[in-house]
């Protein structure tokens, strides 16, 4: 049976004021083996995070991904599917495990096809699976992404890398919230001038981000009033954190749909940290990912 090997990155999106379109890749990842078999059905068997809860049959993220795939690419289904998932990626916490999920069940599906199908496609299918692009983005492409959709509904990205002196420190808790849940919280419309304050926030994050790491830059950059606020209620603690954070001078935000907290550490504020955080949160020092995705056939490795 032939086999590829996939490894996806964690990503954490939005990053205070870019919501839905703003995303960093992390080193922090799930691997995911995936092979097809002539016998019929599926076989998935998952270690580490989401072991014993998710789904082991069709149902299954990767294998509903594939599926997927390979109906867009044209090929037919294929009798068996085999998995083996090692889970790093925590569930439900605001760092992109069913994005990232999704891409290795669609990039999985590609290469056991075998057949040319575009990268952009597959950017396209995973948007759609997953209902926005910011996570998609970082997880395909690593570094730090902007995407957004064209008229057509065709989400598009750009890559950039962020500046070393900055380096992602995620605060994750216990507690889950679904994504699903968390944009449920979200109203219809916002007033005009919190859409103006989080475009110049935007604007300067990036900036701030790729040419000026300062700590200054990078609190104003961070500010938020689109999100986080109206989702503060089903994450008391992580709105208190980042509040805690942001008073010492750290900059830091919810990541993704939370509950985890991302924050900036720089030279000067690397020890402000730890003290902020009681023992209720794992706190992970990561780099950023510079490469995104990554496909492999075990032959050549
Ligand atoms: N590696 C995975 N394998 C199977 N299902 C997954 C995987 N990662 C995530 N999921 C599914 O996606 C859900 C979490 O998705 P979501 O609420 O969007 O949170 P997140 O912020 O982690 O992406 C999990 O509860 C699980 O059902
Ligand atoms: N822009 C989305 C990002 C969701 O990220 P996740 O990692 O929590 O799935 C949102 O804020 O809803």
């Amino acid at each position: 049976m032939r086999t590829v090997d996939i490894r996806v990155p964690a990503t954490s999106a939005n990053l205070g004021p870019g919501f839905d379109a703003l995303g960093l890749a992390l080193s922090l990842y799930d691997e995911v083996e995936a092979g097809l078999t002539g016998e019929r059905g599926v076989e998935v068997s998952v270690s580490g995070e989401g072991a014993g809860e998710v789904d082991l049959g069709e149902r299954h993220l990767v294998v509903r991904a594939m599926r997927e795939a390979f109906g867009r690419m044209g090929v037919a289904q294929p009798a068996g599917i085999r998995l083996r998932c090692r889970n790093r990626i925590p569930h439900a916490r605001g760092l992109g495990s069913s994005s990232a999920a999704v891409c290795a069940g669609l990039l999985a599906a590609r290469a056991l096809a075998e057949v040319e199908w575009p990268d952009d496609e597959v950017f396209a299918l995973a948007t759609e699976m997953e209902g926005h692009p910011d996570n998609v983005a970082p997880c395909l492409a690593g570094g730090l992404t902007v995407a957004w959709s064209d008229h057509a509904g065709a989400p598009h990205m750009v890559k950039l890398a962020p500046d070393q002196r900055v380096r992602p420190v995620v605060l994750v808790p216990s507690a889950r919230l679904a994504t699903e849940t968390a944009r449920g919280l979200l109203p219809k419309d916002v007033p005009h001038k919190d859409a103006s304050f989080n475009a110049g926030r935007a604007a300067l994050l990036i900036a701030a981000l790729t040419q000026r790491p300062e700590t200054g830059l990078l609190l104003a950059a961070t500010e938020d009033r689109l999100h986080q606020h109206y989702r503060a209620p089903a994450m008391p603690q992580s709105a208190a954190l980042v509040e805690r954070l942001r008073a010492v001078g750290v900059p830091a935000v919810v990541s993704g749909a939370g509950p985890t907290v991302l924050a900036f550490s720089t030279s000067d504020t690397q020890d402000l940290i730890a003290p902020e955080v009681g023992n209720d949160w794992h706190i992970q020092q990561m780099d950023v990912d510079p490469v995104g995705a990554n496909v492999q056939f075990p032959e050549t490795r």
